[in-house]
């Protein structure tokens, strides 16, 4: 069988030990043991199908999105999974639902911004499922400028109670996930007012619907904000729109970690910065990072196994033609996304420490390094997303027509992914803090402190900082080369933590070497893809350019044999890949033909609608043709 054999003809071509690159991809062995598992759980259980997303409607496929989350929620119980574990189930069901928002960002919300009280009243509730939460802060006129927003929270000190308020129209909550059907609870954003003087943003915790009938409670309208972007997709999510008439919570649902109200009225700051009530957005950057190279290494598998399947021209002396794989234009396309996935994955490992460490000084009221967390998960949000978003297409692209259908997994990947750009902080938005902070950075370089890392990727950054910085008044003055150097700061992070991770102990057999490898295409490729800054900044020489562009094609042909094992080492299931070019078999054009039949337009040979609208052409066509 064609796509077998050659996939099977790729893995003996290994240079490396598989299995070794798995606990690396996996972070450990433990954790390759856990996602393992749990990934082959999902695919066996039919709930968790996937292929008949892009054929229902939005009402059923959201009714099948709470079916499978119901189903997931009864085997982590039943199965007594631990929360490492339901995570990851959570992971390989692979459908954005509101799932993802309670326990991704309304339980971490209540844990970062909560008092300890606040803490044990709340999580006991989330953590049991007996509440179910989301994140409300964007607003339908307001999303980046989180200090624009809208809506009101005003202290009565009568009563001893907040009033929640949407005094217009653009104040309105819009884009909260899981809020538009299912949230009973959202953590509110909103401008704390007390005695008629506005102390800015801060989170409140807000009932909206009943516990008994699911109903809005009085002084909440609350729906869906409707169809988003390509079908299935993230339709399975209810983004929805929240307004507030003089809702009434008690004084005690503010979060108050940061700042308190007492019962007189009056507002107490803690020794916390403010900026902690930005902590959530923190905590799920750094997420982000990681779901990049989840996303992006989902993609290259796909197209990956693909070329090493698909043959054209070249004819070659045994009568076979060419795999496309073997041509350079495919390799310089597909190898820098598979080095980038890898590099994404090493730098999401260092960003989980990095939050965990801000964390843990938190506690120690040491908030020295919050800045340049808020500056590392911002940027590389942003770089790690982008890529993936491009890589993405590029890698449907590189599967040719098969890669637009929607059997290959890459449209609805794609479509699915690209919000990524946008939520948790517009891309732009987001550089443009790295930016800031770089600004300070390099102010404070004349007090003796220097930067760290490689060296020419360093001076990237010197030289684009020292040519573009200026003294910026504010936000909107920032300019755009500022933002390029905001790329070549995080470009910079990701080189130097794949550099840190190759000087780590790395078992089994060539594994290090593939590693290597893979670092230098990432570092060779990024430098040529902004060949202009390092020239123009003197960083390199033209002859030392065109060195590393051959060093680079040499790399291409060093992972040529390697590229299957790689992508295996992603140890994906194909129900999480949901490909038919990206089987681990191989066996694409049979099963290519065999979905095709599926689609609900063949259950007629003669379709609807010939009769109504295509016969009466025909025969008309018909009669003037015999006239
Ligand atoms: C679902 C989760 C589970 C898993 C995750 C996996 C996948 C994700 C899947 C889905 C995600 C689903 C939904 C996404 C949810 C959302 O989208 S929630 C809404 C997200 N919204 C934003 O990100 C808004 C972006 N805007 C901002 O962050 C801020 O408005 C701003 C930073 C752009 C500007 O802040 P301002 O206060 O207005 O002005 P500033 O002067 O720039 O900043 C003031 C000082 O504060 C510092 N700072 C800013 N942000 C932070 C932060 N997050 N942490 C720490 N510090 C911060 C800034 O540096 C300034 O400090 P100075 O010392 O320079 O004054
Ligand atoms: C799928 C999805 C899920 C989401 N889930 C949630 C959720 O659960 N909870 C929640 O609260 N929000 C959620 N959001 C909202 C999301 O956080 C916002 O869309 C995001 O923060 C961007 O804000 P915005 O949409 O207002 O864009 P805007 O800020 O209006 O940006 C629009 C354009 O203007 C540019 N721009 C804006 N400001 C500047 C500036 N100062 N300088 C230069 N350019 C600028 C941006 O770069 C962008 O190109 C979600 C969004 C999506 C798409």
């Amino acid at each position: 069988m064609a796509g077998f054999d050659d996939l099977a003809s790729e893995r003996s071509k290994a240079q490396f030990d598989v299995e070794e690159m798995k606990v690396i991809w996996a972070g450990s062995r433990h954790t390759l043991e856990v996602s393992d598992r749990i990934s082959r759980l999902v695919a066996n259980d039919p709930v968790f199908r996937k292929d008949t997303r892009t054929m229902l409607s939005r009402k059923d496929l959201f009714k099948n999105t709470l079916r499978k989350a119901a189903h997931a929620w009864k085997r982590i119980i039943e199965l007594r999974l631990s929360e490492e574990e339901a995570a990851e189930l959570r992971f390989y069901v692979d459908e954005p639902a509101f799932m993802d928002l309670h326990w991704g960002m309304f339980i971490p919300t209540i844990k970062g911004q909560g008092t300890e009280e606040q803490q044990q009243k709340w999580l006991p509730l989330a953590y049991k499922m007996k509440i179910i939460g989301c994140y409300a802060q964007t607003e339908l006129g307001h999303g980046s400028n989180v200090q624009g927003l809208e809506t009101t929270a005003t202290f009565d000190p009568q009563t001893d109670e907040f009033i929640i308020h949407s005094p217009t129209l653009t104040s309105s909550k819009w884009w909260p996930g899981g809020l538009g059907k299912v949230s009973t609870h959202a953590v509110v954003y909103g401008r704390l007012i007390i005695d008629s003087k506005d102390y800015g943003v801060n989170g409140f915790i807000v009932q909206l619907r009943s516990l008994d009938d699911h109903l809005p409670l009085p002084g909440i309208t609350i729906g869906d904000i409707g169809m988003k972007f390509g079908s299935g997709a993230y339709n399975t999510m209810d983004n929805g729109v929240l307004r507030f008439d003089h809702v009434r919570i008690p004084r005690d649902q503010m979060l108050m970690r940061v700042s308190q109200v007492t019962r007189e009225g009056k507002l107490v700051q803690s020794n916390v910065p403010w900026q902690l009530v930005y902590g959530t957005m923190v905590y799920v950057r750094q997420k982000i990072v990681s779901d990049a190279s989840c996303a992006l290494s989902r993609a290259v598998c796909i197209a990956t196994r693909y070329s090493a399947v698909r043959r054209q021209f070249g004819l070659q002396s045994n009568g076979i033609e060419t795999q496309v794989i073997d041509y350079k234009t495919q390799q310089s396309r597909l190898f820098p996304l598979l080095a980038s996935a890898y590099a994404f994955r090493f730098v999401g490992e260092w960003l989980k420490w990095l939050y965990m460490d801000v964390n843990q000084r938190l506690q120690a009221s040491d908030f020295s390094t919050l800045p340049e967390a808020h500056a590392c998960t911002a940027g590389l949000k942003s770089l790690t997303t982008s890529a993936t978003a491009d890589g993405i297409e590029e890698c449907r692209k590189l599967c040719g027509g098969h890669g637009y259908l929607c059997s290959s997994g890459l449209p609805e990947l794609f479509a699915v992914y690209i919000p990524a750009c946008t939520y948790e902080g517009d891309n732009i938005v987001l550089l443009l803090q790295v930016a800031r902070f770089l600004i300070k950075t390099v102010s404070q370089l004349g007090s003796g402190k220097e930067p760290v890392g490689t060296t020419v990727y360093m001076g990237r950054v010197e030289q684009l900082m020292q040519c573009h910085c200026a003294v910026q008044k504010g936000f909107l003055e920032l300019s755009a080369d500022l933002v390029q150097a905001a790329v070549a700061h995080c470009q910079l992070i990701v080189v130097s933590k794949f550099i840190e991770k190759l000087q780590q102990d790395i078992p089994g057999k060539g594994v290090k070497g593939q590693l290597e490898a893979l670092c230098n295409i990432y570092a060779l490729f990024i430098l040529h893809k902004h060949l202009g800054d390092f020239l123009s900044t003197g960083c390199i020489t033209p002859k030392q350019a065109s060195l590393a562009n051959a060093q680079l094609r040499s790399l291409y042909s060093q992972v040529r044999p390697n590229a299957i094992a790689l992508v295996d080492a992603f140890n994906y299931t194909d129900h999480y890949l949901s490909s038919v070019l990206g089987r681990y078999d191989g066996n694409v054009y049979p099963k290519l033909y065999e979905e095709a039949w599926k689609d609900p337009l063949n259950d007629s040979v003669v379709p609807d609608g010939y009769q109504e609208y295509i016969q009466p052409i025909l025969k008309q066509q018909l009669r003037n043709a015999r006239l």
